[in-house]
């Protein structure tokens, strides 16, 4: 077995014995709490060493609270002035006063705390003492694999306290299970001496009379009568702090009760030290609770998570995806959109996160499927086509469209596989599988008109994919980014492009350009926002260049930007929206940005715009190139920005650094916890830009992190994963 799987099974077993038995171990903890004053208050209240009481008047009061009635127990208070009386009969119990003989009742219907408590602690007050022997050794169980589930790291945030508690306080948190079970095992406890027998039954006064012929009476602390009718008397060490103790009082004489309660007993209770002992298992059993609270928070945070994922929802028409970096989920999710604005009702869901039945009770399917590997189905998808079987799908109809791409030998093979195994489980055909190469916008659009004319759906088109008028703008600025001087870089430039009306557009739109009229436009990220400055635009452009026959050969539209058009140069440009890339509306909401190279090019305008807003929320950037010294694009920007707060944190790859070498998905595995609190803790949406082969990438490391730190199994991971792009917690903007 490998120590992933261990992992896994401990986290599981972690989180489902710590949940059944949540109402048991609060019981238990609750009033563990409770009797840790127990100690304390018979500290506070309990003799002195060497305190005395005036033995003759103690002897007549307890001849006095004899005639009155039937004491149960006890105690000598407030420094010897007073007798404090418990039991059944209502007629003694209460104070007694040592000089007047006065006698203050207890308050009628009391109830005593600490008995009621010790009750609840050892049995639930139902006889139930085996189930709390049984849930103390699982809470030791449960305690000992915590430190295996997640490192110690200090996160400010539910889970970051709870295992930073769990590891810092494990020492002590653990006496208390540990102490319980070696209770309930008799380790430790010691063989219990026969204690003596009485013939006739001797009251606490008899009890005290006997014991004058060979005590000091006069440091008595309590006293308790016992079944088989002797007498227990706890007297306080004299001032030389010896000869206290217990000692059991028959008709016969007086016999001292040898070794005490054990070690383990009077540790588990807190009364090995006094007062302080007592305070010790307060802040255990406060520890302790503060484990079961935050871990039960974080499992009901994240089943509620889960409730909001659309997957079970009704309607007719289930729209779903299976993607492997995110094009199939933006498009299916498009589609959603469009149905739903045309008053369908539809759900949207990756079909890999979906149960069998689930589908099944949608009786249309429109599924938008890509390709990966060799032709195959996304990794979410994989599970779900092995556990399909024959009559699964009986009755119900899906409509399909493949993303794929013709320069790889099994184009479209991951929606073939998909389409056959979905007829297969007896699903039928509503339209013929529709196929997309390379770039999907054209054929998507076709496939949707289709999807609604044959299957007479009302799906609002204009809003599947934006389309904008076009602008003109001057190239207003230019500056390089990359440092030119030093070896190797990549040849980028920031540029700001200006309009002579204000513009409306948001950091993640695209900018399309073309070099000249009828040519193929190219796109752009925008990496500014009007909310700033509703005339600049900015872009980050990276040359593309290659020498083929001895000559340099430029990138039609960079070579154009950044080697033919002066400034001042007027370009014909189409700002298109890109409202799945743009920032979040709340700048409140955590974000991770994970950019490469030109990737970057966004977010110096997510930056700006957060920035802007007055209340960001914590947002990280890892941001990969190639050297630090030369490719370190928009460097001052994010340092700035690192500086005044509006980024939390950056992490950077140079992977051809000698000293570094790694790429932005390395970072997010080695900060797996780091990435796992971000993405699951603080609930941050993530941006990944950059080319296609690292989007992929990253997805991948981020699905590790929730194998890793999360304790999802590597298919459950690419699901979730996928989920969150369906539902637009991670977005990508990638290019080829
Ligand atoms: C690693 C990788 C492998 C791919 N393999 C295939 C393939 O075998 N056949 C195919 O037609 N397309 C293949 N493609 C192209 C994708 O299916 C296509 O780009 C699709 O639009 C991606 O959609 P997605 O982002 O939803 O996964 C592959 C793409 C990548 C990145």
């Amino acid at each position: 077995m490998s120590f992933a799987t261990v992992r896994r099974t401990l986290i599981f077993l972690h989180r489902w014995i710590a949940l059944i038995l949540t109402p048991v171990f609060l019981v238990i903890i609750l009033t563990g709490a409770v009797l840790s004053f127990r100690p304390i208050l018979n500290d506070a209240q309990g003799p002195r060493p060497g305190a005395s009481v005036d033995v003759a008047a103690l002897g007549r009061l307890v001849g006095a609270v004899e005639k009155a009635g039937q004491p149960g127990a006890i105690s000598v208070v407030e420094g010897g002035r007073a007798l404090r009386v418990m039991g059944q009969d209502p007629a003694v119990a209460g104070r007694w006063d040592m000089a007047t003989g006065d006698h203050t009742p207890a308050p009628a219907g009391g109830i005593d705390i600490f008995r009621t408590a010790e009750g609840l602690h050892k049995t639930l007050l139902l006889g139930l003492g085996l189930v709390v022997e049984v849930a103390s050794f699982l809470m030791l169980g449960i305690m000992i694999a915590g430190p295996f589930l997640a490192w110690l790291r200090f996160r400010n945030s539910l889970m970051g306290w709870h295992t930073a508690v769990g590891w810092l306080l494990l020492p002590l948190t653990l006496t208390s299970p540990v102490t319980a079970v070696m209770l309930s095992l008799h380790i430790g406890t010691g063989s219990r001496p026969e204690l003596p027998r009485t013939k006739r039954p001797v009251t606490i006064s008899q009890a005290l009379d006997i014991a004058g012929r060979d005590l000091d009476i006069s440091r008595l602390a309590g006293a308790r009568r016992f079944r088989g009718g002797t007498v227990m008397l706890q007297l306080a060490p004299d001032a030389a702090g010896r000869n206290g103790g217990g000692f059991v009082v028959t008709d016969q004489g007086v016999t001292p009760l040898v070794g005490g309660p054990s070690l383990v007993k009077q540790i588990h209770e807190g009364t090995w030290g006094g007062a302080w002992s007592g305070a010790l298992n307060f802040g255990i059993s406060l520890a302790l609770l503060g484990l079961t609270v935050t871990g039960l928070w974080s499992w009901v945070r994240r089943k509620a998570r889960n409730r909001t994922r659309p997957v079970k929802a009704g309607g007719d028409i289930l729209v779903a995806h299976a993607s492997q970096t995110g094009t199939a989920a933006r498009l299916a999710k498009a589609l959603f959109e469009g149905l739903v604005a045309g008053g369908e009702k539809a759900t949207l869901a990756p079909i890999g996160g979906l149960k069998p039945v689930d589908i099944a009770r949608f009786p249309l399917v429109l599924v938008v499927a890509s390709s990966t590997g060799e032709g195959e189905v996304p990794d979410g998808a994989r599970a779900l086509l092995k556990r399909l079987k024959p009559n699964d799908f009986k009755g119900m109809r899906f409509a399909m469209l493949a993303l794929g791409d013709r320069s790889y030998t099994h184009f479209c093979g991951g929606g073939q596989s998909l389409r056959t195994a979905l007829v297969a489980a007896g699903a039928v055909e509503a339209l013929h599988m529709r196929e997309a190469d390379g770039d999907p916008s054209a054929a998507f659009l076709a496939w949707a008109d289709t999807v609604r004319g044959e299957l007479a759906l009302n799906c609002d088109m204009a809003g599947l994919l934006p389309v904008s008028a076009p602008v003109a703008l001057t190239v207003a600025e230019r500056q390089r980014l990359d440092a030119p001087d030093a070896a190797n870089t990549q040849e980028t430039w920031k540029i700001w492009l200006e309009g002579t009306q204000d513009l409306a557009f948001r950091p993640g739109d695209l900018v399309r350009i073309a070099a000249g009229a009828g040519e193929r436009p190219r796109s752009y990220s925008v990496g500014s926002s009007s909310r700033i400055d509703p005339r600049r635009i900015a872009l980050t452009v990276r040359l593309h260049d290659w020498t083929e026959d001895g000559a340099r050969h430029y990138g039609r539209v960079s070579g154009f930007l950044l080697r033919e058009a002066e400034q001042g140069v007027t370009v014909e440009a189409q700002i298109d929206p890109h409202p799945a890339f743009n920032p979040p509306d709340d700048p409140a909401r955590a974000i991770v940005m994970i950019a490469a190279g030109s990737g970057i090019a966004p977010f110096p305008g997510f930056i700006a715009e957060r920035r802007a807003s007055g209340r960001a929320g914590p947002a990280w950037l890892i941001f990969g190139n190639r050297h630090r010294d030369g490719d370190f694009l928009w460097r001052d920007a994010f340092e700035t920005a690192l500086a005044d707060g509006t980024l939390t944190r950056m992490d950077t790859a140079f992977s051809r650094d000698p000293d570094d070498g790694a790429r932005v998905q390395d970072r997010l595995r080695e900060q797996a916890a780091t990435a796992f609190d971000w993405l699951v803790e603080k609930q941050a949406m993530v941006y990944i830009c950059g080319r296609r082969a690292m989007s992929e990438a990253v997805l991948a490391a981020l699905a590790d992190v929730l194998v890793t730190e999360g304790g999802l199994k590597p298919e459950a991971a690419r699901v979730e994963i996928e989920q969150w792009i369906g539902a637009g917690r991670v977005r990508m903007d990638t290019f080829d």
